[in-house]
């Protein structure tokens, strides 16, 4: 049976930081990169034959730490579909700061409501009506073909996919948080019906 394992990206220097990135294009940091590396570790035994990633670098890099990793070279397809979510005026803010200016209650809803979106930013919802077909032409294709998937993109385009896979309401997905570098294994049948799912913890 097909498999599809998601990946967020390792730590970039904005994680660190606590600042809200969004299109930001920030490199990982060193631990990020040790993050990408204890996720191929916990993907060790799996074939991928083909991977996805998006248009931004933090996603990349900890793509091809994974693969050199596992010694393996499937095709590679970079798309913007799968960039994490923009988060317009946000871009660039300290959390912490945001909150202290904005309110909590505010900044919960920016970062974690399905259909709130943030000043001049994409909702969830918004993030999902863009990954969602993605999956729906593209990946959704391969597992069609019986192809084992490896994904590895970001906190909200993550959340995006699991919330349709794992079937969770507007409500639910509020709950959903994703941590970086621990890689997300579902075990799909051939119609991409979801059979069976994992943690692989590091
Ligand atoms: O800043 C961001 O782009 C994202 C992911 O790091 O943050 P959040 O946790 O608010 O979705």
């Amino acid at each position: 049976m097909p498999l599809l394992a998601l990946v967020r990206h390792g730590q970039s220097l904005w994680n660190h930081e606590n600042r809200f990135t969004g299109l930001v294009d920030v490199p990982l940091t060193d631990k990020g990169r040790e993050e990408a590396r204890l996720a191929a570790r916990a993907l060790q035994g799996l074939t991928f034959d083909v991977a996805y990633t998006s248009a931004l670098i933090r996603a990349q890099e900890t793509l091809d730490i994974i693969l050199k990793a596992l010694r393996q070279h499937p095709p590679i397809i970079r798309d913007a579909a799968l960039n994490e979510r923009g988060y317009g005026d946000l871009q660039g803010l300290n959390k912490a700061d945001a909150a202290q200016r904005f309110g909590d209650e505010q900044v919960k809803l920016w970062r974690r409501s399905y259909d709130v979106r943030p000043p001049n930013g994409e909702s969830l919802e918004m993030t999902a009506q863009r990954v969602l077909p993605f999956y729906d032409r593209a990946i959704s294709g391969d597992i069609r073909l019986g192809k084992n998937v490896l994904v590895v993109a970001h906190g909200n385009s993550n959340r995006s996919l699991v919330m349709k896979l794992d079937r969770l309401s507007g409500e639910q997905v509020v709950g959903l948080e994703l941590a970086t570098g621990v890689p997300l294994l579902y075990e799909l049948s051939a119609d991409t019906a979801v059979l069976s799912k994992q943690t692989l913890t590091p």
